[in-house]
């Protein structure tokens, strides 16, 4: 078996809410995730989901237990310095692209990203066919948008564009974090098929949230539910691909 490329260990956040008595909303996570790794991961709402991510992404410093990238101890590395190997897609599609840079800028950034980032329009014009490339791969017209500042597209291409800002420069995690959720179902189905083919074209490894059984079912090899702040279910395998709807569904049962 490969060695993990990302490790939780025993990862606590503790929480005061209203300045009462504590609450761990990450409750000694331990989690050990192999590159190539396409990990669902579901929840009831509060169950810990976003927090996790922010514990990945370093949104949120945690109170005890250890980050590891490759081994290395990444615990106190910054936001910024994780972006160079971490990308994260947000459910809203304001959220990952400069409003007033056009498509074409925006993508340049993100391949720039974690370098000297200074926009050349000569660095612009060579890339221009692999941007008209990459954007012509969901039927969204983005692809005729290039020049266009991103204020100014739909939700659905301003997504797309989030996520292929995300992976241009393959990141060694992708956090997909109910990417779709907004999305229309065709518009949602199309950027769900353009994240599964990605994942398995580049070899990527991904954790992505989401609310839809059917999505937590169809892709991936891995399956979390998070509950209260733990790990309560991690299903993997030839166990992830024989998982039923039913089976599922009893995990969110408050009788069991
Ligand atoms: N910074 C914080 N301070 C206090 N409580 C927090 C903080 N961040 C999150 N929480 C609480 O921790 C719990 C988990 O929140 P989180 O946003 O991670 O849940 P989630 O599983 O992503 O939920 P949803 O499906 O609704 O997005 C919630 O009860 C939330 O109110």
């Amino acid at each position: 078996m490969s060695k993990p490329i990302f490790q939780l260990k025993d990862v606590v956040k503790t929480v005061y809410p209203n300045g009462s008595k504590p609450l761990n909303i990450l409750d000694h996570i331990n989690l050990d995730i192999f590159p190539g790794d396409f990990i669902t991961i579901l929840g009831t709402n509060g169950a810990g989901k976003s927090t996790l991510f922010n514990a990945i992404g370093g949104n949120l410093p945690i109170t005890s237990g250890n980050v590891l990238l490759n081994d290395k101890d990444i615990t106190k590395t910054s936001v910024t310095k994780r972006t160079r190997f971490l990308s994260r897609v947000f459910q809203d599609p304001k959220l990952g692209t400069a409003p007033r840079m056009t498509v074409a800028e925006n993508l340049l950034l993100a391949e720039k990203r974690g370098q000297h980032r200074l926009l050349k329009p000569r660095h612009l014009k060579r890339e221009m066919p692999k941007y008209k490339q990459i954007t012509s791969q969901l039927h969204n017209n983005l692809s005729n948008r290039l020049n266009t500042p991103t204020g100014n597209l739909s939700g659905g291409q301003r997504q797309t564009l989030s996520f292929l800002m995300a992976t241009i420069k393959k990141p060694e995690i992708l956090l997909l974090d109910e990417h779709t959720a907004a999305l229309d179902p065709n518009t949602s189905q199309e950027l769900m098929n353009l994240t599964n083919q990605t994942v398995s074209n580049q070899h990527l490894t991904c954790l992505m949230i989401t609310h839809h059984l059917d999505d937590a079912l169809k892709y991936g090899n891995r399956l979390i539910v998070l509950n209260h702040g733990q790990v309560e279910h991690d299903i993997q395998g030839a166990d992830k691909a024989n998982l039923t709807k039913d089976q599922l569904y009893q995990f969110f049962d408050p009788q069991q």
